[in-house]
């Protein structure tokens, strides 16, 4: 074939296969983000209006209930004691283990949720209580009855007073749920402010929490959830702030959630409560002390005045919620399940996936009554002896090179 040829024919077979980028280039952005959908993800955008969606039954309801108070002194063993120190129960069917920062955070491949012996799920319990929140991916089978199963192997099932519950009417299940007529979230609150520990407020909050994502955004479009560890809050504060926030309780507040609530012409099924925790709470697997703060529920240190307590409020949400190395963040994919200890975390979701539907459904253990144990460690403290480092320079002089 003459050369003149061999160029027409390949300008011919480029026209008729357009590369990627020029099929981008020409799509809508709603065909953009068709191209770029995760497999099986429903979203907005796969699922036809008029198609029943599958996890309808977990789309939210309000029923007008009315629950008791939670009692005082529910029974907790933390199941984490019972963990093997080096997780070898759990991890002996990974494929892949990988930390996402050194302070918190840690994926495990290759382990099926559903398949877990009491053996594996302390194991897990302990793995939580160290790395604040562990993410499994590609979960077949994880149904709600398996969710629900794990989280009471762990402790009495929490039953949220206030946000959704599933149409299917199981109380025990805490529902996300946003739409394209879901109202802007960042127009209602600064995105600092929705950073939270779940129900702090309650006389013993949660522990092991988990959450299963069922709908959500396509790939590249937002909704991600970052965690941020209370323990490694704790080692960025000076020996002196250290001392004096372990001398301060704090006042959590169900108070504003409920108020929300009734302006939103929804039911709370059971009466809010303000309830004083330790600011600095031991926890009973690591020994670890954290922060137990949350720029969510927290609305006053006892006995300090307004303005000292909006100082210390203002620092330790900067420190949560801009500090990138005590956080760990997660891009939702289908059959991903986080669990987080919420003992020792904050968290928040990220915004600006409108207009998908982001759906998940969470289910949360009741934990201890936080206390502060004053000879309790640091997480820095025990990673300086296990890597052989010198203890972190915290000498106060404020000085900083690294500005480039
Ligand atoms: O939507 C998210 O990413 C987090 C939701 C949340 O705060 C929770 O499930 O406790
Ligand atoms: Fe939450």
């Amino acid at each position: 074939m003459a050369p003149s040829a061999i160029k027409a024919e390949e300008a011919a077979a480029a026209q008729a296969v357009p590369s990627v980028t020029e099929k981008l280039k020409a799509a809508s952005i709603e065909e953009k983000a068709r191209q770029t959908f995760i497999p099986g993800f429903t979203n907005y955008l796969n699922a036809a209006p008029d198609e029943p969606y599958e996890w309808e039954q977990f789309t939210p309801a309000f029923p007008d209930v009315k629950w008791d108070p939670i009692p005082d002194g529910i029974p907790y063993e933390d199941k984490g004691l019972l963990g093997d120190p080096t997780y070898s129960r759990l991890l002996q069917g990974a494929s892949e283990v990988f930390d996402y920062t050194p302070k918190i955070g840690t994926e495990i491949r290759g382990v099926q949720l559903k398949d877990l012996t009491d053996d594996q799920k302390n194991d897990l319990a302990r793995l939580l209580a160290n790395r604040g929140v562990v993410f499994f991916r590609d979960q077949e089978g994880f149904d709600i009855d398996t969710q629900l199963e794990l989280g009471r192997y762990w402790g009495k099932l929490h039953k949220h007073a206030t946000t959704m519950l599933p149409k299917n009417g199981i109380e025990e299940v805490h529902v996300i749920h946003t739409t394209k007529n879901s109202k802007n979230q960042t127009a209602l609150f600064t995105p600092s402010y929705l950073w939270h520990s779940d129900v702090t407020y309650e006389l013993q909050p949660p522990s092991y929490t988990s959450l299963a994502v069922l709908a959500g955004p396509p790939r590249g479009g937002g909704g991600d959830t970052i965690w941020s560890s209370n323990y490694a809050l704790y080692d960025l504060l000076s020996p002196a702030m250290q001392k004096y926030l372990e001398s301060l309780t704090a006042l959590h507040s169900a108070e504003e959630q409920a108020q929300g609530s009734r302006n939103a012409g929804r039911p709370v099924r059971r009466e809010p409560v303000v309830t004083e925790h330790p600011l600095v709470r031991t926890n009973p697997v690591t020994g670890w002390k954290g922060v137990f703060f949350n720029p969510g529920f927290v609305k006053g240190f006892v006995g300090v005045p307004k303005l000292e307590y909006e100082f210390i409020y203002k620092y330790l949400t900067e420190l949560i919620t801009s500090s990138p190395e005590i956080q760990a963040r997660f891009t939702w994919e289908k059959g991903s399940v986080a669990i987080w200890d919420n003992r020792v975390t904050n968290h928040t979701p990220s915004y600006g996936f409108a207009p998908h539907r982001r759906h998940g459904v969470r289910v949360a253990a009741t934990a201890e009554k936080p206390y502060l144990d004053p000879n309790s460690t640091s997480q820095d403290q025990d990673l300086d002896k296990l890597l052989g480092r010198e203890p972190t320079n915290k000498d106060g002089s404020g000085i900083s090179n690294y500005n480039d």
